[in-house]
């Protein structure tokens, strides 16, 4: 029910006299001593206004109240055009109002707490904060501290924060404690941090509904809780990819004001282990391998992977490979066809109407309806792939981040629950290079002879036929082979390098298949450094930051699992600020 919310008076600025009107929708407030020309309108929508406080109010380097009773101040978000080349920076302004009454004044605060009440259900109250303190360059608490809490207590958001002193603490407690009460989750970390949020958060979720995850054609139940990510470590490509910067103040608000974004996620199953969930990036070959190397490296920080990359480079390895994919239907979009997946993106919205049941529907056409997240492979042929690759990559999402402004896949979507697979075959290490090189300009990295990209909702990879992955029993035998050909000193130095307490607890993540990386270094070692000589035959999986120590992998795409505190990319062109 619209409730009239109208309200229209003469106020003041500093010495300036505007005209301010509350709609239902917008605050306005208008220079009213200006000539017509010069009158300057700020107008904010209700659901950009962050709080309403009585007094002149500061949060800036403190808080501080003057309680003057005709005066109230309005804390709203502001765009600014500098910063990322992409995104918009959200900042907060905030603008001191004086009434000529304090009826008047009252009357203001209670329509804009009861404006905000009404036209922002969906903000939350109280969150479950976790922080990753050893994330990215380790300054995550400060971040948290600094930036966001003033931002949330303003707000009025309560929150319960947890600074994790062990990987994989966040996602036990999401699966195993009483989250009642909760509106959302916030993790301030890396996607490392993010992965293991939505670990916790999928499984509890399927948990409660009483479905086996594990299973590769069930269907997945949404999560309830949002999910909200505070940029702190050293990809944050879930959060570039969401949100279009990595800024800590512009997540928070976006957190605040309860914006929401639904997001893909691909489910990756193994016979012998738990499932894994990714949304960034699924990669065989150059990026597991990259991932491996870069574990070795970690106190090099964010650096580690660029410093990797090379070596990896270096190293100029291809993988014999089978992979079967389910293409998406091409009627609604293709990876080629440069659509970039901005806020308010038509091809996602179209999805949300198709996965929404439809209580009029009939059933059947209702499942029809459905099919683009159906794995029931009758709903389209597989395609068979087979050659040598430098990668397979799969991402949910474009999966921008500074290193890369567009992206893996410029223009993948958020929430069409579908994902773009590419494969990059062997090539000659400069083509490879150019290829790598273009994902940091706007050339199309699909533009090459060795590169195919096809947009899909499941797809899987096997080693050729002859070589098929034998359980675990298997990747020993793969592992012992490769040892033997290999410098064992090489192997072990993986194993036992440079490890410190916090280091050796940052190797633990994920569904708790391998306590530790060392584990299946140890046991089941399929990657070997730069230094070796021999090619390995078989690569691992990077699942967003995460080594899957195998090949064979089975991946479905589901539509819109989880959602974000994010409301996608903002066109810079679109906005006036
Ligand atoms: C020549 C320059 C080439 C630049 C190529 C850039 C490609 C970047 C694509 C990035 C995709 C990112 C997908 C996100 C993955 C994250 O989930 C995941 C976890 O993040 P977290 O640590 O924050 O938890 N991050 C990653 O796996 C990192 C992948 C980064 C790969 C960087 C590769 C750099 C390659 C440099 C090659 C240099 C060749 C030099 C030749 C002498
Ligand atoms: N207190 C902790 N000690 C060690 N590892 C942790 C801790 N908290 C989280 N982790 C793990 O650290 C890994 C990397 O975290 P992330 O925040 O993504 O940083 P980065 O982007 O630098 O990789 C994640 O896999 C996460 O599970
Ligand atoms: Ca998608």
């Amino acid at each position: 029910m619209e409730i009239d919310l109208r309200l229209e008076s003469s106020l003041w600025v500093g010495r300036k006299r505007y005209l301010a009107v509350l709609t239902g929708w917008h605050l306005q407030w208008t220079e009213v001593d200006k000539k017509n020309r010069q009158r300057k309108t700020t107008s904010v929508p209700v659901s950009e206004l962050i709080g309403v406080e009585d007094g002149r109010v500061e949060i800036l380097p403190g808080k501080s109240v003057e309680d003057a009773d005709h005066d109230f101040t309005v804390f709203y978000v502001r765009r600014s055009s500098s910063g990322g080349s992409y995104g918009l920076l959200w900042r907060f302004s905030r603008t001191q109002f004086s009434c000529a009454s304090r009826a008047l004044r009252d009357q203001w605060t209670s329509y804009l707490r009861t404006a905000l009440k009404t036209h922002s259900p969906s903000r939350p109250h109280r969150l479950l904060v976790f922080i990753n303190p050893f994330g990215g360059k380790k300054k995550g608490r400060h971040i948290y501290h600094s930036l966001v809490a003033p931002l949330f207590e303003l707000a009025g958001i309560s929150s319960h924060v947890i600074v994790t002193e062990r990987a994989n603490q966040a996602r036990d407690h999401l699966l195993k404690k009483d989250l009642s009460g909760f509106d959302g989750v916030v993790c301030v970390g890396g996607d490392g941090m993010f992965s293991e949020v939505m670990h916790g958060l999928i499984g509890r979720t399927q948990q409660e509904a009483g479905l086996s995850e594990n299973d590769p054609n069930v269907k997945l139940q949404p999560c309830n809780l949002h999910i909200g990510i505070i940029p702190a470590g050293s990809t944050d490509c879930v959060c570039f990819a969401t949100v279009g910067v990595n800024d800590p103040v512009t997540s928070a608000l976006h957190i605040i004001i309860g914006d929401s974004q639904p997001l893909d996620v691909c489910s990756a199953h193994h016979p012998t282990v738990p499932v894994h969930y990714s949304v960034s990036l699924l990669g065989y070959g150059f990026y597991g391998d990259v991932l491996a190397e870069s574990e070795r490296h970690r106190w090099m920080g964010p650096l580690r992977y660029d410093f990797s990359g090379a070596m990896v480079y270096l190293s100029s390895r291809s993988y014999a490979g089978v992979v079967h994919y389910l293409p998406a239907d091409p009627l609604l979009s293709s990876p080629r066809d440069n659509i970039r997946c901005l806020s308010g993106c038509s091809v996602c919205t179209k999805s949300t109407e198709r996965l929404l049941p439809h209580p009029t529907v009939s059933e059947s056409v209702n499942s029809f309806h459905c099919s683009q997240y159906s794995s029931d492979s009758s709903e389209g042929e597989w395609v068979s792939v087979a050659g040598r690759f430098r990668c397979v990559s799969f991402t949910c999402m474009s999966s921008s981040c500074p290193r890369s402004p567009l992206g893996l896949s410029p223009s993948a979507h958020l929430a069409d629950g579908t994902g773009d697979l590419i494969l990059v075959r062997e090539s000659h290490p400069l083509s490879f290079l150019k290829f790598l090189h273009r994902h940091t300009s706007t050339q199309d990295q699909f533009d090459l002879p060795f590169v195919e990209v096809h947009r899909v909702k499941a797809f899987r990879f096997s080693l050729p036929p002859g070589e098929e992955e034998d359980g675990c029993e298997d990747m020993e035998r793969g592992a012992t082979r490769q040892r033997e050909n290999q410098d064992t000193q090489c192997v072990m130095d993986i194993e036992t390098k440079s490890r410190t307490g916090s280091q050796q607890q940052l190797t633990e993540r994920g569904s708790g298949a391998y306590r530790e990386r060392g584990d299946w270094r140890g046991k089941k070692a399929l990657f070997c450094g730069p230094c070796c000589s021999e090619t390995p035959s078989v690569s691992v999986w990077n699942c967003d930051g995460e080594i899957l120590p195998f090949s064979e992998i089975q991946c479905r795409v589901h539509g819109q699992l989880v959602h974000l505190y994010a409301r996608g990319i903002e066109d810079k062109a679109a906005i006036v600020s």
